[in-house]
């Protein structure tokens, strides 16, 4: 059977634990321009706006009611069952794999929970929200920490490790994302190039022009504990 298994999730598998989508109805982008709270660009204009919005969902993120699903519970299990190579790759910054057990996880574009100091690169646990006065421990005077986030414009993190992942792999399942933003979106087509099978789990119907070998159309938490099983 497979050998080498690449994950990509999105947005979509964290919706059932309570946590907004982007562009579904309700989505984030229906109430922030990406431009203002998406971009180095917008957090240079205006920090206090972009520090507001990321406080908001670490702040979500913390209530107690949002927990991992199904989902994440399905992947964590697969991790701990599958003996060949595995690599989950989310877009999604909130902890719920990580909480649901999964280990070998890479957050592509950065953690909700940590902010970054904008002259080191040095990473913090986040323990009071972003503002004028929580400053990095690494620099004197200290520097206002920023979200440790990938925006539009700037480079995912990890993107070696998953390119070589994508290289080898004989499957590779993208859920719950909608395939709109890159390189992400062109994970598939990797797969693809180098011989995997393609699986794509989604909400929503195959979209016409979909390169995955196999769609399966339902809710996260219902239909991954029954494929991965
Ligand atoms: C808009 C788009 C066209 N723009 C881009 O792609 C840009 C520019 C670009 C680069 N290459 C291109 C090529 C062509 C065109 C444009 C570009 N990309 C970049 O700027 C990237 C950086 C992009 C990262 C931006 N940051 C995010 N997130 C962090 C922020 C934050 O969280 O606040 S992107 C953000 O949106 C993306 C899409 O969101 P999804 O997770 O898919 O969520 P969405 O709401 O869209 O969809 C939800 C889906 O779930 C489904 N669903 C809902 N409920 C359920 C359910 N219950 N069960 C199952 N499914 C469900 C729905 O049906 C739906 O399909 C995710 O990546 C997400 O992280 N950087 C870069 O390219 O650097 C250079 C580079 C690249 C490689 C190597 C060297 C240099």
């Amino acid at each position: 059977m497979y050998q080498h298994i690449v994950v990509l999730t999105g947005a979509g598998i964290s919706a059932e634990s309570g946590l907004r989508t982007f562009r579904d109805q309700n989505g984030l982008w229906e109430d922030h321009r990406i431009e203002d709270v998406a971009t180095p660009e917008g957090y240079a204009r205006n920090p206090a706006l972009v520090e507001n919005f990321y406080n908001e969902r670490w702040q979500q993120l913390k209530n107690p009611a949002v927990t991992p699903n199904a989902a994440h519970e399905a992947l964590a299990q697969l991790e701990q069952a599958f003996t060949g190579k595995l690599l989950l790759v989310t877009q999604n910054v909130d902890n719920l794999h990580e909480r649901a057990g999964s280990k070998k996880l890479l957050h592509m574009h950065g953690e909700l929970n940590k902010g970054r100091c904008p002259r080191s690169g040095q990473t913090f646990s986040l323990h009071e929200p972003f503002g004028p006065d929580n400053g990095c421990t690494c620099c004197i005077p200290a520097q206002r920490l920023r979200p440790h986030i990938v925006w539009f414009g700037e480079i995912p993190i990890g993107m070696d490790r998953i390119h070589d992942a994508l290289e080898e792999c004989d499957l590779f399942i993208a859920i719950g994302t909608s395939g709109t933003v890159y390189p992400a979106a062109g994970f598939v087509d990797i797969a693809n190039h180098h011989g995997a099978m393609t699986i794509e789990v989604n909400l929503a119907e195959a979209d016409e022009h979909s390169m995955f070998k196999a769609h399966y159309q339902g809710s996260a938490s219902v239909t991954l504990p029954a494929l991965v099983q």
